[in-house]
């Protein structure tokens, strides 16, 4: 579909056919980012790498994060971070006291903390900000999502861009001010001078942000939903729970690589379109994990009706990470728990309720 958004041309990809001819064949045609404002005010002139031109920086750039942050090694050695034991033993405490605890936040602050650990490597819980009188981490980069995310004028009519009419410049200036400065790998290149680029301080910062934007969210949002989809689905849920016992070694602190299930649990994630077209998937509205069973589905994007990480030069190079953590941490909750709705509620009841409170509100609950 074609669109012209203001001035600017846009095409919308709504099927596998055309994700391969955008992402595969042409590729290199569109590899690039709009020069939107928030690459200009959040990502500090377009000089982290989401929102970096498609160029020899870009690729610099990336090459550096892959290897220092994102490698097999790196993510192996933080194997000790994914021991973190904190949010098992504080809904151990939660349920046995029947104690109500928000289980969505407590996702988002263990994303947050680990986060915080991989690329810091430092212990940071984000209440220690508050206390500075500074937001945390988490509701920075929440903020700053939400500002990159939401359609701005000036991206697409930029004689209005001076006005700032929906005042999201202004949020997203007051929003860059994190400022960390002991990131030793990025410290230590820009040091180097080895870089064919200067880097200087607000490289690091753009980069680090993208790193931090790029893990918290997206695995906290995952882990979320694969969990309410489980709740809803207790068969999925029954089979999860006794594939986990099985794979998982908590003596060597849960190893990624033995958990097939989690793995096609995670998979019902994908672009919105694609991955509800009745063309491409069967029952595309259900979910089913075990449909992926004995197929040869892959989620790299090499196969262009299951793009949960993009495809391309500008795939996800934190698909590994993001999948580890993923698998982890669902792994821990369906071993250690059995979940089900609250009072008693049918998975079918919920889902009525759910559709009633959509009609009568006009928001999904
Ligand atoms: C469940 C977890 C994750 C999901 C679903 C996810 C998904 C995505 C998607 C769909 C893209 C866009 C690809 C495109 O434009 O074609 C992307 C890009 C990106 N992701 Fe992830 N991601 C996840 C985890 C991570 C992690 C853990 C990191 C880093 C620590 C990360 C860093 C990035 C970066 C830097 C980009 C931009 C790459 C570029 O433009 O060259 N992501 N991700």
């Amino acid at each position: 579909m074609y669109l012209r958004l203001g001035f600017v041309p846009t095409i919308v990809v709504s099927s596998p056919q055309a994700a391969e001819l955008f992402l595969k064949t042409h590729d290199l045609t569109f590899a690039s980012r709009p020069f939107t404002e928030a690459a200009k005010y959040i990502s500090y002139e377009r000089k982290g790498l989401s929102f970096a031109a498609y160029g020899a920086y870009w690729r610099n750039i990336r090459r550096l994060c892959t290897l220092q942050l994102l490698s097999s090694n790196k993510i192996d050695s933080y194997k000790s971070l994914r021991k973190e034991e904190a949010l098992i033993e504080t809904l151990e405490k939660a349920s046995t006291s029947r104690v109500t605890v928000n289980v969505s936040n407590m996702v988002t602050s263990l994303s947050t903390y680990m986060s915080c650990r991989m690329v810091f490597g430092k212990k940071f819980k984000d209440g220690e900000l508050d206390k500075l009188g500074k937001k945390g981490f988490q509701a920075v980069v929440q903020d700053g999502m939400k500002l990159a995310g939401l359609p701005n004028l000036a991206d697409y009519i930029p004689y209005v861009g001076i006005f700032d009419v929906q005042g999201l410049a202004k949020r997203m200036k007051r929003d860059r001010s994190i400022d960390k400065d002991f990131v030793d790998v990025m410290l230590s290149y820009m040091e180097s001078n080895n870089s064919e680029f200067p880097i200087d301080r607000s490289n690091i910062k753009a980069v680090i942000l993208d790193m931090l934007v790029g893990s918290m969210d997206t695995s906290a949002t995952a882990i979320k939903w694969v969990l309410a989809e489980l709740l809803k689905h207790p068969r999925a849920m029954k089979s999860s729970k006794k594939k986990s016992r099985q794979q998982l070694g908590w003596t060597d602190g849960l190893h990624h690589k033995r958990l097939p299930h989690q793995q096609k649990v995670t998979n019902h994630s994908n672009t919105y379109a694609i991955g509800r077209d009745p063309s491409v998937w069967k029952d595309a509205e259900e979910f089913i994990p075990e449909r992926f069973i004995g197929t040869n589905t892959d989620m790299r994007g090499n196969d262009f009706k299951f793009l949960p990480f993009g495809s391309g030069r500008r795939g996800c190079p934190g698909m590994q990470l993001g999948l580890v953590t993923i698998r982890l941490v669902v792994a821990q909750l369906v071993h250690c728990f059995d979940w089900e709705l609250a009072d008693g509620m049918s998975p079918r009841i919920w889902t009525w309720m759910r559709i009633l409170g959509s009609l009568c509100l006009g928001q999904t609950i």
